[in-house]
């Protein structure tokens, strides 16, 4: 059975999925939200959930194999590479620094395309980096698919690098269902949606 994404909302909210804290974000600010993803391990039947709507998104999208953004993607990237048949890289954190001292693992070649997995875009800088990698191996990439795009400006980053990203929600979205759903009060919402406008990334202020 499909969840709708109502649905899925607040099965990620009930899941632990949305922290509603004053919490550091990855670049510069602190936010009135924080997404983690990372409790859908514990939660297999919302992983498949959210897998199965993210590969709605990227049915039309051409993509020879995909690739996850560690660490958060990588349990998502694997469902849907088994769902679909199609097969995944890795991308390691760090450079292996003995044996095959790859940064990449699995099977591919020049020219390839790949789709990338993520499951939060704030500034689009993890989601660049992973990019940049796959790049520079050779392969091409285009498209991303992610649960969260917060609508902070990371979407405008990530097209001006030649990157299409469609996500399953937009944070302003994801608000307004858990409201509908009495999980967030009304001056939260209001704290989240000042909170989107003010804090832009790509403008010259918040460049890093
Ligand atoms: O730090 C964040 O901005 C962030 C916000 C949030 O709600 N959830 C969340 O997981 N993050 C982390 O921030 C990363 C994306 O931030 P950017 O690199 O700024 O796009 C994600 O891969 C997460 O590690």
């Amino acid at each position: 059975m499909t969840s709708t994404l109502q649905d899925l909302a607040v099965q990620l909210f009930d899941a632990g999925a949305v922290r509603l804290e004053d919490i550091e974000a990855k670049v510069g600010r602190r936010t009135p939200i924080y997404f983690d993803l990372r409790v859908i391990v514990s939660h297999p039947k919302l992983m498949v959930a959210v897998s199965h709507q993210l590969e709605k998104l990227i049915k039309d999208v051409h993509h020879d194999m995909i690739c996850g953004v560690p660490y958060a993607a990588l349990p998502l990237a694997v469902v849907i590479s088994i769902n679909t048949d199609r097969p995944m890289i890795m991308k390691r954190k760090e450079t292996k620094l003995y044996a095959t001292k790859k940064l990449l693992e699995g099977v591919y070649e020049k020219n390839q395309t790949c789709l990338v997995v993520e499951d939060v875009v704030t500034s689009g800088g993890s989601l660049l980096e992973t990019v940049e990698t796959l790049r520079k191996e050779g392969l091409i990439v285009t498209h991303a698919v992610i649960v969260l795009e917060r609508e902070q400006g990371g979407a405008s980053v990530l097209e001006a690098n030649g990157i299409t990203v469609k996500s399953l929600f937009t944070l302003t979205n994801l608000v307004r269902m858990l409201h509908k759903a009495g999980r967030i009060d009304n001056d939260t919402v209001e704290l989240i949606f000042d909170h989107i406008k003010e804090c832009q990334f790509g403008t010259k202020d918040n460049l890093e």
